[in-house]
């Protein structure tokens, strides 16, 4: 593959900006990859593995020249960083970023984009519960979605070459609408990990009851279950605070359905219990058939039966 950005600037050296320079020099798409994080011991950490071609110590100087920048920090930080490259960057260069929410991302970095600069927000759908500059990985995005938010004014070459960049680190690329993507990720990810933080909270208050039991004999389905629950505080924090409404309607919808489950249980009615998880079943085995799911073990299977 050939090169479609000479210099690109990753703004917040963790887990996805790890895995974007991984994948982007697998595949040789950038002609420099420069980085920044606010901490000086993250710096210090990429620039001993060798993630960057360069580490600077200001996101400014990161972005200087850049002709793509992508900010990848949590969500409530991304208005602060495009505040403090916005000065330097240069006529025709794209910023996007990689938040796990777009509506409030869009409004808080959209002021601060110079006229002549390209602003397309992006969300990779993919991830593990590991931060940090060391947690990266250069198949993290293969065969993932990633999600372009293109602005009613994008300029429709800077989102084709955006578009590349991410199928040339292996992702297939859909666009969305930011509100709609809010409101799917709310189902597909903010919620279930409200959840899986919830279930873990309410094994560690049992945990006085049964004497540490809960958390040694750990069965997998708790542990299957609540793997996202050892995800970063601070980028979910920032997650819930900005997708606030669409996390509550889910919410309120999952909530509803777990009432109806609990009358079942308490009236000792089977046939709802069993009515309700034959149809989950199903739809959660499509997704499988679907090839939607690639960490299922029967992904490549689904798929060759598909041809
Ligand atoms: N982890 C996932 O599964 C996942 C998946 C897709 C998208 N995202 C999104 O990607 C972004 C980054 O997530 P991650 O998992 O790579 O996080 P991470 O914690 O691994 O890395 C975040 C980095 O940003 C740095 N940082 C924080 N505030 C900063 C600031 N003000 N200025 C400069 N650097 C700053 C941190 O020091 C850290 O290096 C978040 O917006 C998150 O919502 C995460
Ligand atoms: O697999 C995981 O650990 C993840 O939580 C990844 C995950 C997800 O919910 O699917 C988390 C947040 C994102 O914004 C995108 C991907």
């Amino acid at each position: 593959m050939s090169v479609i950005y000479k210099r690109v600037s990753l703004i917040g050296l963790g887990l996805i900006a790890g895995s974007m320079a991984l994948a982007m020099r697998r595949a040789g798409l950038a002609g420099e990859i420069t980085g920044y994080a606010r901490s000086a011991e993250t710096r210090d950490t990429a620039r001993e593995i060798g993630l960057c071609d360069r580490i600077c110590d200001s996101a400014a100087e990161a972005a200087k020249d850049a002709d793509l920048v992508v900010l990848c920090v949590p969500v409530g930080a991304m208005e602060a960083v495009a505040r403090d490259i916005a000065p330097v960057l240069k006529p025709g260069a794209t910023v996007s970023d990689v938040g796990s929410v777009k509506r409030t991302v869009i409004e808080a970095v959209s002021p601060h984009i110079p006229d002549g600069v390209h602003f397309i927000p992006a969300h990779p759908l993919a991830g593990t519960e590991h931060s940090g500059p060391r947690s990266g990985f250069a198949e993290l995005f293969d065969n993932r979605f990633c999600i372009l938010v293109p602005q009613p004014d994008s300029d429709r070459a800077a989102v084709d070459s955006l578009a590349a960049l991410w199928r040339g680190m292996g992702a297939n690329v859909d666009e969305m609408d930011a509100d709609h993507h809010d409101l799917v990720l709310a189902v597909t990810s903010h919620t279930p990990h409200l959840i899986a933080y919830t279930m873990v909270g309410v094994a560690d208050d049992l945990r006085r009851v049964t004497d540490s039991e809960v958390i040694k004999y750990s069965a997998a389905g708790f542990r299957d279950f609540t793997r996202i629950a050892a995800s970063d505080p601070t980028m979910w924090r920032d997650v819930f605070l900005n997708n606030k409404d669409a996390t509550l309607e889910i919410l309120g919808r999952f909530t509803e359905e777990l009432f109806a489950l609990q009358r079942a249980i308490r009236q000792g009615d089977g046939d709802h219990l069993f009515d309700y998880f034959t149809h989950t079943r199903a739809i959660r085995r499509g997704i499988i058939d679907a090839g939607q799911d690639t960490d299922a073990p029967d992904f490549g299977r689904a798929k060759a039966q598909k041809g």
